[in-house]
């Protein structure tokens, strides 16, 4: 058991206010191997002054030192990279290849693309005798969860730091190691002291009283619509800005003509990409009935040609953490209550496993819209495919939906994919098996959140804008 009880404040680690401690779990072992401190409001007010002092000088510095700042994160990140890709491993399950390919590799995508947004942007401009200024818009409250910890404290961190604010992180206390390694990196990089504070802890502890503190200019929030709202709703009566990036139930429609083999199989493997637990996956596959057998048939040999395990390239892990594993098992049930065909996987772990988090790669057919496993999030290696008839009917399940955060289309040509992902209420559409763009905005319509995140866009949001009119200059 590895001991990691500090709080990371005004550029020390420091002992916690209150002495309580939350052990972690390997979800791949079901062992605790780590002990972290569970913060309170007493530690949060630590934290927020020495944020709030620093922010008097930080918030001064020059487009040159920051973006030099930035690029020293990435020199001292790529020494740890290794050791922030062990951690996720062991909080979160994700297997060695899909840690250092890319669970570990994200926050390197996502400083280079800020540094580069914040030297080439525009910080004023003057429209006849008024000048606009954008300026930072102060300290910043960040609570962050599990699934991918250290790209989601990344694309949160390089902006607020990009644009000269100051910061509180509350990692998720399910997945905190990554956390702490990001903290050293960033003291090693030279972010002075108070710029960056770390507080661990729960969501009612740490991240609510992080939400209500009148000292906090900006929440900035990633995970379930249920904890955004609470976060959403402790930040009103202090009348600070709020984004939230939230759940998904994003749809992939496969249009007619599209290479089926490429479309069902890439949509099958994305959904299983990191078991499931992104809030982008593309959970909702919608499939013309006139192909609905071959479909059906590809995405069933796709699923179970899925590997499952820890060492194996391109094998899925364990979920994250027990709760989740058993509120997955729930809706694979009530699929098959609902009268879902099961046509791949289904419940209890796969074989050969008896202990870890372990799913089976898990594939419903004959889904209508309307069914429990079509309308919430699993966040698990399951995929429901939904027959359609016409293209009108495919769009319209495809928005009939309480969230928006990505959508999919596969389609004979590019043209014919963007007309249709331009129908689509998400914010971000992915057409014709394309990967991830750093530089593309990211955030959701409807419940799935608010702002946007990534590139120009996610570093604007940290941005206050302020106008001096009456310039006699001008
Ligand atoms: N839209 C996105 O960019 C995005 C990215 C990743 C995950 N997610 C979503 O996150 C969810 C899974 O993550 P999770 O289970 O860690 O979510 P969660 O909401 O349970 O926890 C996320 C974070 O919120 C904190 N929290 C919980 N209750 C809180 C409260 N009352 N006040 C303040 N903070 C609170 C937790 O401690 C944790 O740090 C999924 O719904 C997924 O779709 C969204």
């Amino acid at each position: 058991m590895k001991d990691y009880l500090k709080f990371y404040i005004n550029g020390e680690w420091v002992d916690p206010v209150e002495p309580r401690t939350l052990e972690v779990e390997n979800p791949a072992t079901e062992e605790n191997f780590a002990r972290i401190s569970l913060g309170s409001k007493a530690d949060v007010d630590k934290a927020v002054a020495a944020a709030k002092e620093a922010f008097k000088t930080f918030s001064q510095t020059s487009v040159e030192y920051r973006a030099d700042l930035l690029d020293k994160f990435v020199a001292a990140y790529q020494k740890r990279m290794g050791d922030v890709s062990e951690a996720i491993t062991s909080e979160m399950g994700a297997p060695k290849w899909l840690a250092d390919a890319a669970q570990a590799t994200a926050p390197l995508a996502h400083f280079t693309t800020t540094a580069q947004v914040l030297r080439e942007y525009k910080f004023e401009e003057q429209r006849g005798k008024t000048l606009i200024r954008k300026e930072p818009i102060g300290v910043c409250g960040f609570i962050t969860p599990w699934n991918w910890p250290a790209n989601q404290i990344a694309c949160k961190i390089a902006p607020a730091l990009a644009a000269g604010c100051t910061m509180v992180l509350k990692p998720s206390e399910i997945a905190p190691i990554d956390a702490m390694i990001i903290a050293e990196v960033m003291h090693e990089a030279g972010v002075p002291a108070g710029v960056f504070n770390l507080v661990n802890g729960d969501g009612p502890g740490v991240g609510q009283a992080l939400s209500e503190h009148k000292d906090v200019d900006m929440m900035s929030f990633t995970g379930s619509t249920r904890a955004g709202v609470l976060v959403q709703q402790a930040s009103a009566p202090t009348v600070k800005r709020v984004a939230l990036e939230l759940g998904g139930k994003s749809p992939n429609i496969v249009l007619e003509g599209a290479d089926l083999t490429k479309a069902i199989g890439g949509g099958v493997m994305n959904m299983m990409m990191n078991t499931g637990q992104s809030c982008n996956a593309p959970s909702r596959m919608f499939i013309p009935k006139s192909v609905k057998g071959e479909a059906e048939q590809i995405a069933k040999a796709t699923a179970e040609s899925v590997k499952v395990g820890m060492d194996e390239k391109g094998a899925i892990g364990p979920i994250s953490n027990g709760n989740q594993y058993q509120k997955v098992q729930d809706l694979i049930q009530k699929g098959i209550d609902e009268g879902a065909t099961l046509l791949a996987g289904g419940l209890g772990r796969p074989e050969g496993f008896n202990k870890g988090y372990f799913t089976r790669p898990t594939v419903f057919s004959d889904v209508t819209n309307d069914m429990t496993i079509a309308r919430e999030e699993i966040f698990g290696p399951v995929l429901v495919m939904i027959p359609y008839e016409t293209e009108e009917e495919a769009i319209e399940m495809a928005n009939d939906t309480e969230y928006g955060l990505a959508g999919y289309v596969q389609a004979a040509t590019d043209e014919k994919a963007y007309e249709v992902g331009s129908k689509i209420r998400a914010g971000q559409i992915l057409v014709n098996g394309s990967g991830p763009d750093f530089s593309a905005p990211f955030g959701g319509y409807k419940m799935s959140g608010i702002g946007r995140e990534w590139g120009e866009y996610g570093f604007e949001e940290f941005l206050e804008i302020k106008g001096i009119t009456g310039l006699k200059s001008a």
